[in-house]
């Protein structure tokens, strides 16, 4: 047994004091975890976009200070009373889309988002309202229901799974939000079928992901539309067939129109993987009358919203989205990190870049460059 166990642990975490502000890496206290709570050592943490969007003040649930971070992986350290999903020295994911398994959600069959502790974990606190996280005298909020950017955090037991301790943290930790985003929007969301026409807009590590997905579904085309160039490499190597720039097609060409051309009539499925609701039109209005799917995964700034000529629904397009692929953490997660033990997920080919805790900073910038796919800040280092 550690002997951190039932213990405040001091600890290096990035802390975003404010919106807009670079994050401040410096001493934190986290409190032992009470009941129905797990106190992990994070290992690795991913850097997503919805990071940066948080951080950027453009949330409408973002709230400072706080600790970011939601695709981490590590060990836990201790746990409250009545845990019984997972025990010290376990690997684990930290999960922001938690399964409690019992709620109306959970029963319904129909999603993957758990309504147990949505409310507090949307408030940044623990589901007793309250947060584990001190630094300078002040309580610091939590986000996601993980706040990974820590050397330890505490999170719900329903927010954590564990994983077989073969997979390195290093790379387990993208399983927490990017990959199994995109490969479960493809596989799970949409469930791509073999030979469907398929587009991606935005070839980051989510959209490289739906890429994944549609290949392992046997889709037949399968579109990359980013206005990055450079992009086209990145789609090709992840299996897409076709690659548009939407900035370079012909004056008076819209991608819609030339999506159509492209799949005789528009594609089974699209995906939004910018965030932009100008992309999200676009997307939905690309697919096939009659049963075309656009599946909306990216995250748009507060005060954005989607239109469209009713008309596209009435003539039969689908528009929808998800959440986490609409994984569903606790039951799936294990497998996938099966998958990429046994050489059926691609994890590796998604780290363009690392860091360390302290470089974090310099991981949100290089996530603006396009080049970077994911960064993996190492929280010990
Ligand atoms: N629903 C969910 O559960 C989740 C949602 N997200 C959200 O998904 C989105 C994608 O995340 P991620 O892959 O990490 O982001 P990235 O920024 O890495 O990828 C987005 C890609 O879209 C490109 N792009 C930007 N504008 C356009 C445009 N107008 N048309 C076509 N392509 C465009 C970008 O190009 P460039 O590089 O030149 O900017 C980039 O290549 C984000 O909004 C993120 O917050 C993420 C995880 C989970
Ligand atoms: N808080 C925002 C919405 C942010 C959002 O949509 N988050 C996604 C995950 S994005 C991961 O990188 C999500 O899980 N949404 C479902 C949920 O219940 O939060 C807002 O208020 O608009
Ligand atoms: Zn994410
Ligand atoms: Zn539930």
């Amino acid at each position: 047994m550690a002997d951190t166990v039932g213990k405040t642990i001091t600890c290096k975490a990035a802390i975003a004091w404010a919106a807009g502000e670079p994050l401040s890496v410096e001493d934190v206290e986290v409190a032992p975890p009470k009941a129905h709570e797990v106190r992990i050592e994070i290992y690795h943490t991913g850097v997503c976009h919805t990071d940066a969007y948080t951080l950027s003040g453009k949330d409408p649930e973002g709230a400072f200070p706080v600790i970011l971070g939601h695709e981490g992986a590590g060990i836990v350290e201790s746990v409250g009373e009545g845990v019984t999903n997972v025990k010290p020295g376990d690997h684990v994911v930290a999960l922001y889309t938690p399964e409690c398994g019992e709620c109306k959600f959970c029963k319904s069959g129909k999603t993957n988002l758990c309504g147990k502790i949505r409310a507090t974990q949307g408030k940044g606190v623990m589901p007793d309202g309250t947060s584990r996280f001190t630094a300078r005298g002040k309580p610091i909020l939590h986000f996601m229901g993980t706040s990974t950017f820590s050397q330890y955090t505490v999170v719900a037991d329903i927010s954590v799974v564990a994983v077989t301790p073969r997979a390195p943290t290093d790379r387990s930790c993208l399983l927490g939000c990017g990959i199994t985003t995109g490969y479960g929007a493809a596989t799970v969301t949409a469930k791509v079928e073999e030979g469907s026409n398929v587009a991606v807009f935005g070839a980051g590590c989510v959209g490289l992901s739906v890429i994944q997905g549609a290949v392992k579904n046997k889709a037949g085309k399968i579109i990359v539309v980013d206005v990055n160039d450079n992009k086209e490499k990145w789609g090709k190597k992840f299996g897409a067939t076709d690659f548009v720039n939407p900035t370079k097609l012909p004056q008076g060409v819209s991608i819609q129109e030339k999506l159509i051309e492209m799949t005789d009539g528009g594609c089974d499925y699209t995906f939004d993987c910018t965030g932009n609701v100008g992309v999200m039109r676009a997307a939905l209005e690309a697919c096939h009358k009659g049963w075309g799917q656009s599946i909306v995964i990216g995250v748009a700034a507060a005060g954005q919203e989607i239109s469209t000529r009713p008309f596209q629904l009435v003539t039969g397009r689908v528009w929808k989205g998800c959440a986490f692929g609409g994984i569903k953490g606790r039951s799936q997660l294990p497998s996938l990190v099966e998958d990429y033990l046994n050489g059926q997920l691609k994890v590796d080919e998604f780290i363009t870049h690392r860091q360390s805790l302290a470089g974090i900073n310099t991981a949100f910038e290089q996530m603006k460059d396009g080049e970077c796919i994911r960064c993996v800040v190492d929280t010990r280092a």
